[in-house]
């Protein structure tokens, strides 16, 4: 596996040829470049750790190459290799901000070591990077994943018991059962942590972007592609990589995929070489899998690989007894973020909650509590803060659970004026009367206040 990347700037071929070998053989990835103005093209590219760069280069000096650098603040560090005796260059090396400067023929031993201390300041400086995003960013943990079912327990358990191995993890659950919730908090409690979640939806993305998006390409690979691209298989290099509907990954995808899962290498589009990645891999998909698998859509190969810890997320429907722990946590996190007093939930709204379908299961639980709290008149959450397809379900009885027409009629007409903000015109279309028996009605049923 490569140890960074080098870009090595020198006019004579020989010597040029001579460095990259030794270079190479320290397992470090080289980039030549032979005038200055090349080396600012490779620089612009990007996926330069340290440059190796001649002062006497035919367009110029090398240390307008540390200028270059510093002006655009780019991510590297520049050896500069000075002529024998040449102690001016040598003082302006240092003073613009070159690593080092280092006299040729006299220094030749610690070309290497010189390189590796620039490699690890520069990879140093990628990390704290790294964690300084990591802070401003919020990942879920197992802390704040919540749920009594047993179901979600055995998930949570065996989440946590994968977590700190590079096992991949593939995560099965309808939409929202909180598939990236837990490939989040897999991530934190694992020693990857500090490095990139770097999440990425198969389905939002079209198959030939989708190859790019995640192994990245050569400049010239195709047309449009000016510049080398780093893949998000290189972006969350010891990191994680959560690929969500992994299902609708096409299947040419799914063969480069299995090579990464086996050999940590893949190939850029474009390109000949294999590219090394040390990254852990999160699939989840909400589609049947062995389905797919005997459709010819997913591979089986890649499965097996993806199945050593498969986690099923049960759809909220299936576990009932977690529907009010749910939306009682809600409540809580809602109403302490806008400042309004509510704190508890009567037993209709409750009872309307649990006898809900949830397909969308708990991020529609999450929006539902949140418009009720934003909705709420008082302390106490009551049905009528419920949207509309919450509270019909088909064949459901309504709220208060009367027989009596009228009451049905009253309880019915209520609802469609407070679902239309108070607007009667709009409440009459809806019902689909005349606005003055909307009014009438109201009057009868001392709706009016
Ligand atoms: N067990 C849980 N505890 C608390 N919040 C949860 C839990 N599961 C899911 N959520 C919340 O529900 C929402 C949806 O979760 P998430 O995005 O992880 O679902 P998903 O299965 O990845 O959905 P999709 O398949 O649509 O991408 C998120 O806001 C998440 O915070």
């Amino acid at each position: 596996m490569t140890t960074g990347n080098i870009l090595l700037v020198e006019d004579e071929e020989k010597v040029r040829h001579l460095l990259k070998r030794i270079i190479t053989l320290e397992g470090f990835a080289v980039q030549e470049g032979a005038h200055l103005k090349g080396a600012r093209r490779l620089l612009e590219e990007g996926g330069v750790d340290v440059v190796l760069c001649d002062v006497m280069l035919p367009d110029g000096n090398g240390i307008d190459l540390v200028n270059y650098i510093r002006e655009r603040q780019l991510p590297a560090e520049v050896i500069l290799l000075t002529a024998y005796g040449n102690i001016p260059d040598s003082v302006r090396a240092i003073k613009s901000g070159a690593f080092d400067y280092l006299t040729k023929g006299n220094d030749n031993t610690r070309i290497i070591p010189q390189l590796f201390r620039a490699m690890e300041k520069v990879q140093l400086q990628q990390r704290i990077q790294h964690l300084e995003t990591r802070i401003g960013s919020n990942y879920a943990s197992f802390q704040e994943i919540i749920g009594t079912a047993p179901d979600i327990k055995m998930a949570r358990q065996l989440a946590a018991q994968a977590a700190p191995s590079d096992a991949p993890v593939l995560l099965l659950g309808e939409t929202g059962t909180g598939k990236e919730m837990f490939a989040q908090a897999i991530h934190h409690a694992s020693g990857r942590a500090a490095r990139d979640f770097v999440a990425i939806n198969c389905s939002a993305i079209g198959k030939d972007i989708l190859e790019s998006e995640l192994f990245g390409y050569k400049a010239g690979a195709f047309t449009g592609a000016a510049k080398n691209k780093k893949g998000l298989m290189e972006e969350a290099h010891q990191g994680t990589l959560f690929l969500d509907e992994i299902g609708e990954m096409p299947i040419a995808l799914q063969a480069k995929l299995l090579r990464v899962l086996e050999s940590g290498e893949f190939i850029k589009v474009g390109d000949t070489k294999p590219t090394k990645t040390d990254i852990r891999i999160i699939a989840a998909t909400n589609r049947d899998i062995t389905r797919e698998i005997a459709e010819g859509h997913f591979r089986e190969d890649l499965f097996y690989r993806l199945n050593m810890f498969t986690i099923l997320l049960p759809p909220l429907r299936d576990r009932q007894e977690d529907i009010p722990v749910f939306a009682a946590y809600f409540m809580q996190c809602f109403a302490r973020r806008s400042g309004k007093a509510v704190n508890g939930m009567s037993s209709e709204f409750i009872a309307q909650l649990k006898q809900h379908d949830w397909r969308g299961n708990i991020r529609e639980l999450k929006n539902v509590m949140e418009r009720a709290v934003i909705v709420a008149n008082g302390p106490e959450l009551t049905p009528d803060t419920l949207p509309l397809e919450v509270r019909w379900q088909k064949g459901a009885r309504h709220t208060s659970g009367t027989f009596d027409l009228a009451d049905v009629e009253r309880e019915h007409i209520q609802w469609v004026v407070r679902y239309a903000a108070g607007n009667k015109a709009k409440a009459a279309r809806l019902l689909n009367i005349g606005l003055s028996t909307l009014y009438r009605k109201m009057e009868e049923y001392n709706l009016v206040k």
